[in-house]
């Protein structure tokens, strides 16, 4: 038996749903899942639809049950489900009453295995229960984290008989090490869903899985500790801030010069209004790549120039952002040095040396430490505190990637608001 494809439409509109189902299945997946976002934003129907557009299909409900087995089973089953979903985290009772009512209505049971603390066991003990299906599981939200499900697929794989398939950022890079860690079928959600060309990411995935190769890719997957850089790189200031629910935004700070972007770990400096003394010594401290972010009082004279640029540059210093003033900025402009600032002014101050660097500074509301991560664009300026760094990277990619979904479906003759639907979706005042 080759490995199976499933397809996880987690959508909350059926009509896009609909337009990616289309695409992958005839591009090589073999299931398709009625996600949980899309059946808990349109019932059944999504698993009635399904069935009817895809008559010889395996059809996946993916139920997430959690209690009342015997009903949800029934009416996933009566909607044209093949496949029904139960986490495993519930009790016995409930996945043996799922897996009988499965025998009643012609529904296979798959366990999902997603934060059960010990999977190994729970497998084997569901196994024993008579489930069809067994998932392990990294839920969307712990892959914000940066975890991966194969080390727990291989264990679990060798612990039982029954087929076990894995869900949880797989990607065209990734999806041959979930064949060889012993997945029976491979579920992918967002590498499909949200890619620009559903089709050829199914193309790709499917490839991978059969040849057994890695297909690199720079989307759809998610970074450690080590490589938050990579994703801040690729993300705007703007998904960052959505990422961070609609926050982290430095107020008053505005690009100097159109069309730089700068991502990097930040060296705070506090100094007095004009004393450029700190901010300038900060550039023989800093390391490359870094952002020198500067609490000049919000005020001038400005305390960065020409002459702390060219300094700045020879340091690899990725950029500079001032609450506070800037000078020079005609001459500094060929430089495409990436500058952020409240204030461009001629006149500079003096350099007395009041001021200490690498200390806690507070812009506006924002406290920001030294190892907290930035992000500038022509937007403006949007800091990433250090000790959410790698899940609120990750959640910007996340951002930019369904943007690029979203993008294509206006390309191809849309509105943003039919896409989002957003009269559908918009606040009702009661
Ligand atoms: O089951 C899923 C998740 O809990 C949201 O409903 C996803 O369908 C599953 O994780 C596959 O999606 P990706 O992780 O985006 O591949």
């Amino acid at each position: 038996m080759g490995i199976f494809l499933q397809l996880a439409l987690d959508f909350v509109d059926l009509s896009r749903a609909l337009l990616v189902a289309e695409s992958a299945m005839a591009a090589g997946a073999d299931w398709l899942e009625a996600g949980t976002p899309l059946i808990k934003s349109e019932g059944l129907n999504a698993v009635r639809e399904l069935r009817r557009r895809f008559p010889h299909h395996c059809i996946v409900a993916d139920m997430k049950i959690m209690d009342a087995g015997r009903i949800e089973v029934e009416c996933a089953a009566k909607a044209g489900a093949n496949l029904v979903d139960v986490l495993g985290a519930a009790s016995d009772a409930t996945i043996a009453e799922c897996i009988q009512a499965g025998k009643n209505y012609g529904a296979k049971i798959v366990v999902d295995l997603i934060s059960v603390p010990d999977p190994v066991t729970r497998a084997r003990q569901v196994e024993a229960l008579g489930a069809d299906y067994l998932t392990v599981h990294v839920a969307i939200d712990d892959q914000m984290v940066g975890r991966d499900p194969f080390e727990t697929l291989r264990q679990v794989s060798q612990a039982v008989q029954i087929p076990v398939g894995v869900a949880g950022g797989i990607n065209s890079a990734t999806a041959a090490q979930a064949v060889a860690s012993g997945a029976s079928y491979i579920i992918v959600g967002g590498a499909i869903t949200k890619a620009k060309n559903p089709d050829q990411a199914t193309r790709e995935i499917r490839r991978a899985i059969d040849e057994q190769v890695v297909i690199p890719t720079t989307l759809f997957h998610r970074v450690g500790a080590a490589h938050i850089i990579e994703a801040l790189k690729q993300v705007s200031a703007a998904n960052l801030s959505d990422a961070l629910h609609r926050s982290g935004v430095l107020p008053d700070i505005r690009p100097v010069f159109a069309g730089l972007k700068v991502a990097g770990r930040v060296l705070t400096v506090r100094t007095y209004p004009g004393d450029w003394a700190k901010p300038v010594e900060a550039i023989d401290r800093a390391e490359p790549g870094d952002v020198i972010v500067i609490d000049a009082g919000g005020v001038g004279p400005a305390v960065w120039g020409e002459l702390a640029t060219h300094s700045a540059i020879q340091r690899h210093v990725a950029g500079v952002v001032i609450h506070g003033g800037l000078r020079d900025a005609g001459d500094i402009a060929p430089l495409r040095f990436p500058a952020f600032s409240r204030l461009v002014m001629p006149n500079a101050g003096e350099p007395k040396g009041f001021g200490e660097i690498g200390i806690p500074i507070r812009i506006g509301q924002m406290t920001i430490e030294t190892g907290d991560w930035l992000v500038g664009d022509d937007d403006g300026v949007v800091v990433l505190p250090q000790k959410i760094a790698v899940e609120y990277a990750n959640r910007a990619m996340d951002v930019l990637e369904r943007e690029n979904r979203i993008r294509e479906e206006i390309k191809s003759g849309k509105t943003l608001a039919t896409v989002t639907e957003l009269l559908r979706w918009e606040k009702k005042v009661s």
